[in-house]
């Protein structure tokens, strides 16, 4: 279990990024939801020792994250934000070098650790092409394998899938689930999908600030009867806006779909929807923002 208390970062800016973040995160898939410029990042490279936090602490198990750094690197595995590779060396004799610098020094055991490894996230057939040659999700799940080097308890993965398509999206989640049925697994995301997919636990922030954490499954059922939907045109909006608590706007076939928060029908030609995690989602951020604006 890694336990997270009263982190706070700001930036020599001012930019408050972190603000008295409080969270568990047992064991299995771990979703941390929150727009750009949430402070996902700030959360993530803290919990890598990348970088320190102002205040709080962080606790693995027994184990105290932010005192002694280079034992926390060596149970940690981290796929960064922009993950960068030499283009022209191959997938094979990168991993190697990794392995080298994550301490694998005997040969022997590098050779079938980075065999392992490229086999495990299906790269062993492409192992002696470049880097530079890869596509998106191949690159990502090249960026896994790293992270896997010396068989971390601990696995960070900040906002992976963001422009991989459709598939490679799904091959590259599908090999998360599996790292995640032995370690504890992060992954940081603005794509819902992602979560809804993935996650038995999450957390939602926004700016700065934690907005919720638990289980997808409660909070999609705690909104439930409370969400309802009509088509409007997009004309028509703003007055919606002024009238009422709006979820999320999203355009199909041209004109808008409404989604409402509301305890009874909000009026004539609304009709009730079953709530995903998307209506989570947006609702906490509105809230948040409408708390902030009062
Ligand atoms: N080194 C830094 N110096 C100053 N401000 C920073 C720094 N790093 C991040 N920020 C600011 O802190 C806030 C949180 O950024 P962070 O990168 O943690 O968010 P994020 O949720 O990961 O978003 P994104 O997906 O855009 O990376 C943003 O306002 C960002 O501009």
């Amino acid at each position: 279990m890694l336990s997270i208390r009263h982190l706070s970062k700001t930036y020599a800016n001012g930019v408050r990024a972190l603000r008295d973040i409080s969270l568990d995160i047992p064991n299995g898939m771990f979703g941390l939801l929150g727009p750009n410029g949430a402070g996902k990042s700030s959360l993530m490279r803290t919990i890598a020792t990348l970088q320190d936090p102002d205040e709080g602490s962080i606790r693995l198990d027994d184990m105290d994250l932010l005192a002694d750094k280079q034992a926390t690197r060596r149970l940690l595995g981290y796929l960064p934000q922009e993950f960068g590779v030499y283009p022209k060396v191959s997938a094979e004799a990168m991993l190697d070098h990794f392995a080298v610098l994550k301490g694998v020094v005997a040969k022997g055991e590098r050779r079938e650790l980075v065999e392992a490894l490229l086999r495990q996230v299906n790269l062993w057939d492409v192992r002696k092409r470049k880097l530079g040659s890869f596509s998106g999700g191949m690159r990502q799940r090249f960026g896994i394998a790293q992270a896997l080097i010396g068989d971390p308890r601990l696995v960070i993965v900040d906002e992976p899938t963001a422009g991989l398509d459709p598939e490679e999206r799904n091959r590259f989640l599908n090999l998360l689930a599996e790292i995640g049925e032995r370690v504890v697994v992060i992954l940081s995301t603005h794509i819902v999908e992602d979560v809804t997919d993935l996650c038995q636990r999450m957390a939602i922030i926004g700016q700065g600030q934690l907005l919720l954490a638990g289980e997808p499954y409660e909070a999609i059922r705690a909104l439930e009867g409370r969400v309802w939907r009509r088509m409007i045109d997009k004309a028509e909006l703003d007055g919606y806006r002024a009238r009422m608590n709006i979820l999320s706007t999203r355009l199909a076939g041209g004109r808008t779909l409404l989604h409402v928060l509301a305890d009874s029908l909000p009026e004539a030609g609304f009709e009730p929807v079953a709530p995903d995690l998307e209506d989570v989602y947006f609702g906490r951020l509105r809230a948040q923002v409408a708390t902030r604006a009062a």
